[in-house]
């Protein structure tokens, strides 16, 4: 693996399974619903695999793995699920270690911070704020501010345009194959944290520039300002 470092005045970082771990406030929001829908629920890891695409595929995950629904189904669970994730989101959710020392550093070292994450915006504007990471982010791109998703390229590139910073010059720091296709597909060089959510792959069968094993070692991949 390279140890090139990159011209980053922008650090687009995704959420779930990157700067927070949120999978256990996942999991209790999707089996509330699951139960007020009369269905079995689902183990942690059952879980842990849906997540990636935005809360609408894993409530469709939950629904038909194994087990079949109707589109009127779905759709039906959305606000459900929307409901019981909103009161419990943030209860159990934490930073990675290094995530907050790493944030800090890159602050003081002038870069540009923001959230690209698949995860819709009522959840993630009430997260951040509740977790103390508001004052870190220049931009907040989350799952329905655009019609489209990671790995859409989409994504990244509102995030640098919110930031003022180019494309060409900003790193993009995920945990899946989602954050790792857009940004290849954005030109950006992207890292992978090796500790996420990524449906189920192993990260190390990803295309990406680096694994991370804390986000700390982000810093020794970025060129000075
Ligand atoms: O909400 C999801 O499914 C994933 O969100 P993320 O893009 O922050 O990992
Ligand atoms: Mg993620």
């Amino acid at each position: 693996m390279s140890a090139l470092r990159y011209p980053a005045d922008g650090v687009l970082f995704d959420l779930d399974g990157t700067l927070l771990d949120t999978i256990a406030d996942l999991a209790e929001g999707a089996n509330r619903m699951l139960a007020e829908l009369g269905r079995p629920r689902r183990s942690l890891a059952e879980i842990h695999s849906f997540v990636g695409k935005g809360f609408p595929n894993l409530v469709r995950r939950c629904l038909t793995e194994d087990a079949s629904a109707t589109e009127a189904e779905i759709e039906a669970a959305l606000p459900v699920f929307r409901r019981h994730y909103g009161a419990v989101n943030g209860s159990h959710t934490r930073i990675y270690p290094g995530v907050l020392d790493t944030l800090e550093i890159l602050r003081a070292q002038g870069r540009r911070l923001a959230v690209v994450t698949n995860k819709a915006e009522a959840f993630t504007f009430p997260l951040l704020e509740r977790m103390g990471l508001v004052a870190y982010f220049g931009a907040v791109v989350a799952g329905d501010t655009l019609p489209v998703k990671k790995p859409d390229p989409a994504m990244l590139f509102h995030g640098c345009e919110l930031l003022g910073v180019a494309a060409n010059r900003s790193v993009m720091i995920g945990d899946s194959a989602n954050d790792a296709l857009a940004a290849r597909a954005a030109g950006m060089p992207v890292l992978l944290v090796s500790y996420g959510y990524s449906e189920g792959m192993p990260v190390d069968s990803i295309d990406c520039d680096g694994l991370l094993s804390t986000a700390l070692e982000a810093l020794d991949r970025l060129q000075p300002l």
